[in-house]
């Protein structure tokens, strides 16, 4: 978005972050003439995080910021000695810091990397944030008298506690922010509101609190370490509260306060995760659920390290959940690609905006599991060898809703499809999956619009509503969405052997798509028979031995199930 700022006359076109071209953020930001006063505090905020490099036409701002000048030969020098000092990023989510025993564990693998000098990103302990969005909504209605009584309040500050003596470490390091958070229950009780800001800031404690007691730790056993606040240190986002977006600004600031501190003062780094502040607001943002992964990947894209590691609870990403099919295996590779639609289609191990930075920035991502730190993991990068592969993973999302749409006009007619998709974008809900035909539309919605929160049933109805001024609309609920991720060359084999087991089990399949990446084919059922369909496609896929187009040609299969 083009906008002008007007001072005194003189008028600074710049270039202002939208949801579009946010990451075009301030380091592109451009303009003509003398920029007004407010325009030049903006600025200089943007200096002070570091985030602010003045290139081309900048009259008079390089006297008033004393800002230099980056071009590109500085910043490639500054690039390689951040590489020169910290090495990579090692994340550990909220089962790895679950209670002081697990700390140590994670504080020995640490250094069980001497040839490292690690930044270190968490989660909040264990499950602190379900916890403290809990406390909130409790706090809503239950009155000021009793907001120091919420259950979850005190589940959270026995756990902190319980974990800074079993530590050894002073209970000082978090008092404050449980303190902090009683007060804050307390305001949210008394003016009965949880605004989505007020939730952010509420579950940061959860990180604040993690980071402060790990660090605390490492410099009691004698490992030189600093907390971080992400927020404090250049984190810069939308300010969409609950699913906020990094902005561009975020590498540079990040990077020079990260690397500077370490040249000026080596210590372990120790960040927290899912935390950011807008841009606008200057409040305290989080990333959506899970987001820690992506604060991970944007400090190995900012610093420009050789890998970041992501510690989970299982043997990395498997073959599928498994929660919900326990024989599923590792994956021992995989491209951002892979692990981004896996993500993006509800796999829970990886952030869906987690492998952007990392893709971007060219840094292999290593998912292991901080139980079994023996155990290889997966690793993620650009390209890999797709000679054997065909089903890489199959990712279940459930209790998805459904659309038909038929148009009630005339074949031919122009439009139609872009109608349908400005009522989705006015109401501000998000499409999964699409297959469509000249008059007609599947599609599935997004169970969660935003990440925290199910599409709820006043919403449907006025989608229903909209689209019924165009269309014939058929609402269908209590679907699940199955996607394949696979390789791109095998896609006729992977549908060939998945509509095979399906008619076999007799599953009938409702919709099918397969975008244009084609890594990804999805397949929409009823929730009922989900399971059993993943059971089955498992077996075929990853238990029976090697899948090839000799071990059983089965396209009569496929058109039969395509033609019913
Ligand atoms: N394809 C998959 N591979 C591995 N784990 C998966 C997959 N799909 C879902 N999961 C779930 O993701 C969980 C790990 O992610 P998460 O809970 O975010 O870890 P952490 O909190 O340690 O970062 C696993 O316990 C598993 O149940
Ligand atoms: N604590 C946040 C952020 C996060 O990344 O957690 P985890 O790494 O435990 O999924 C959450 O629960 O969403």
């Amino acid at each position: 978005m083009e906008a002008s700022l007007l001072s005194g006359g003189f008028t600074a076109p710049c270039n202002f972050p939208t949801q579009q071209n946010q990451h075009s953020l301030l380091p592109s930001l451009s303009f003509v003439g003398f920029p007004s006063r407010s325009f030049f505090a903006l600025l200089e905020n943007a200096a002070k995080n570091g985030a602010l490099r003045v290139k081309g036409s900048k009259k008079g701002i390089q006297a008033v910021l004393g800002q230099r000048q980056l071009d590109e030969e500085d910043e490639e020098q500054e690039n390689d000695s951040y590489a020169n000092a910290l090495t990579c990023v090692m994340k550990f989510g909220g089962s790895s810091v679950a209670s002081a025993e697990r700390i140590k564990e994670i504080a020995q693998l640490i250094l069980s990397f001497p040839e490292e000098n690690p930044i270190i990103v968490l989660s909040a302990m264990g499950k602190t944030t379900n916890n403290l969005l809990l406390a909130g909504e409790k706090a809503v209605g239950c009155g000021v008298s009793n907001a120091s009584e919420i259950k979850e309040l005190s589940f959270i500050k026995e756990l902190h506690h319980r974990t800074v003596d079993e530590l050894g470490v002073d209970r000082s390091v978090i008092s404050e922010h449980l303190e902090e958070l009683e007060q804050l229950l307390k305001g949210i009780a008394m003016m009965k509101e949880l605004t989505l800001r007020t939730r952010d800031y509420l579950v940061s404690f959860g990180e604040c609190m993690s980071t402060r007691i790990f660090a605390a730790y490492l410099n009691k056993i004698g490992v030189k370490a600093r907390q971080y606040d992400a927020f404090d240190i250049g984190f810069i986002t939308t300010d969409d509260f609950t699913n906020a977006d990094i902005l561009e600004a975020t590498y540079p600031a990040v990077a020079k306060r990260l690397h500077d501190d370490w040249i000026a003062d080596p210590a372990i780094p120790v960040v927290t995760g899912f935390l950011g502040k807008g841009w606008k607001s200057c409040a305290v943002t989080t990333l959506g659920r899970g987001g820690s992964d992506l604060s991970a990947t944007t400090i190995g894209k900012a610093l420009g390290l050789r890998e970041i590691q992501v510690w989970k609870d299982v043997d990395g990403v498997l073959t599928c959940d498994p929660s919900i099919y326990p024989s599923a295996k590792p994956v021992p590779v995989l491209t951002f690609d892979e692990a981004a639609e896996l993500a993006y289609f509800g796999a829970q191990v990886l952030h869906p905006q987690s492998m952007r930075p990392a893709r971007e920035g060219d840094i292999p991502v290593r998912v292991k599991n901080s139980y079994n730190p023996k155990a290889p993991g997966t690793l993620i990068t650009k390209t890999r060898d797709m000679t054997e592969a065909v089903l890489t993973s199959i990712v279940l999302k459930r209790n998805v809703t459904m659309l038909d749409i038929v148009s009630t006009r005339m074949l031919g007619q122009v439009g139609f499809l872009a109608k349908v998709f400005s009522i989705f974008e006015d109401l501000g809900i998000s499409v999964d999956v699409v297959a469509t035909s000249e008059v007609s539309l599947s599609l599935t919605l997004d169970p969660a619009k935003l990440w925290s929160r199910d599409l709820i049933q006043q919403e449907l109805d006025n989608v229903e509503e909209e689209l019924e001024k165009i269309a014939r609309v058929k609402l269908l609920q209590h679907r699940s969405i199955i996607s394949l991720i696979g390789n791109v060359q095998r896609s006729s084999l992977i549908l060939e052997k998945a509509f095979h087991v399906l008619r076999t089990h007799d599953i009938n399949v409702q919709m099918i798509s397969q975008g244009a990446s084609k890594v990804n084919i999805s397949l929409i059922v009823n929730d009922s028979e989900a399971e059993r369909c993943i059971e089955a496609l498992h077996q075929t896929f990853f238990e029976s031995g090697k899948v090839t187009e000799e071990n059983g040609s089965l396209a009569d299969d496929l058109c039969d199930v395509l033609v019913n």
